[in-house]
């Protein structure tokens, strides 16, 4: 059976008398890579806080290496790397300092992963911290991550301030460290294409409850963009249907996103009294797949 790093049940979180979700439930097994996708404001940060003991939830239970988090054993925490807002503590050191001093509080550590990320991004070791651009910053940030050796990373917003020649050169080298080291990670970032070419599951969330959780190629093998041209007459907008997102009329055409095939959709189009015609579908990225999901705005 797979075991399961994470395992959240029934998370309900209100910061005040405001509901942020109720309800949430996900696993994440061991080896996997997996990308909590969502909206600002939907609560993606209030979960990784959460899941590092940081916020109690109102209800519902988070459990990690099959321990409540709340309650965690010391020992069992130190096999978690938590990346908040990804800052660097002490940055009056160097590159070089800062890593012994953050080895002495980490018996698995290695070294080599810090200094290879390092080499790779093309920083000098004899750096000073405060000196450097926030972008570095986070660099390092995240070489004191992958030297931790933890067996689970939570990374949340990985890549701020990275440009997109570091952001994919890191990228690669995290899937290739996690899948060479069968790490479990769960993280969060705005920038999907980042997402498609790192994560094996997503999560994608709305207001208040989480859309839909699937591997990326069943998402993007199963979920379709339809179009269609309306005839003239034809309402300006479209019937709601459980199994379609987002359905909307553009300048006389149709568009809707759904798991349900072509004939599911020309049965819901013919059903309506909807004059159509040249109803197409076509596969999307993760990037139109998520807008099709959680809508534009
Ligand atoms: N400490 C707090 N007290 C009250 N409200 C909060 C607090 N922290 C967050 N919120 C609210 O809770 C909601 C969820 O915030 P959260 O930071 O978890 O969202 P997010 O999905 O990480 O957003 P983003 O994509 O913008 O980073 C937001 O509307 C935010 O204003």
């Amino acid at each position: 059976m797979e075991e399961n790093i994470i395992e959240c049940r029934n998370l309900t979180h209100y910061y005040g008398s405001r509901m942020i979700y109720e309800n949430l439930s996900f696993s994440v097994p061991r080896g996997r890579i997996l990308g909590l996708l969502g909206k600002n404001g939907t609560g993606k940060t209030t979960t990784i806080n959460i899941l590092s003991g940081y916020l109690q939830p109102r209800s519902g239970e988070c459990l990690i290496f099959g321990e409540d988090i709340q309650r965690m054993d010391p020992l069992t925490r130190r096999r978690i790397a938590l990346l908040i807002e990804g800052h660097v503590q002490y940055a009056f050191m160097t590159v070089e300092e800062i890593e012994r001093y953050y080895s002495a509080f980490y018996p698995a550590w290695n070294r080599e992963a810090y200094y290879e990320l390092i080499r790779k991004l093309k920083i000098a070791p004899k750096q000073r911290i405060a000196r450097m651009s926030c972008g570095q910053r986070s660099q390092v940030a995240l070489g004191l991550i992958l030297a931790q050796n933890a067996e689970l990373l939570v990374l949340d917003d990985f890549s701020m301030g990275l440009d997109p020649g570091y952001r994919r050169l890191f990228i690669e080298y995290l899937r290739e460290y996690a899948k060479a080291e069968a790490k479990t990670i769960f993280l969060t970032s705005h920038i999907i294409q980042d997402m498609e070419r790192l994560i094996d599951d997503c999560i994608i969330m709305d207001y208040g409850s989480i859309l839909i959780q699937k591997p990326v190629p069943q998402l993007l093998d199963t979920f379709r963009r339809y179009t269609f041209r309306l005839e003239a007459g034809a309402p300006e907008t479209l019937p709601v249907d459980g199994k379609l997102y987002h359905s909307a009329v553009i300048r006389g055409s149709g568009e809707t996103y759904s798991f349900a095939d072509e004939a599911y959709v020309g049965g819901w189009l013919t059903r309506s009294g909807i004059a159509y015609s040249d109803l197409k579908s076509e596969k999307m990225n993760l990037e139109d797949a998520f807008i099709g999901l959680t809508g534009k705005y």
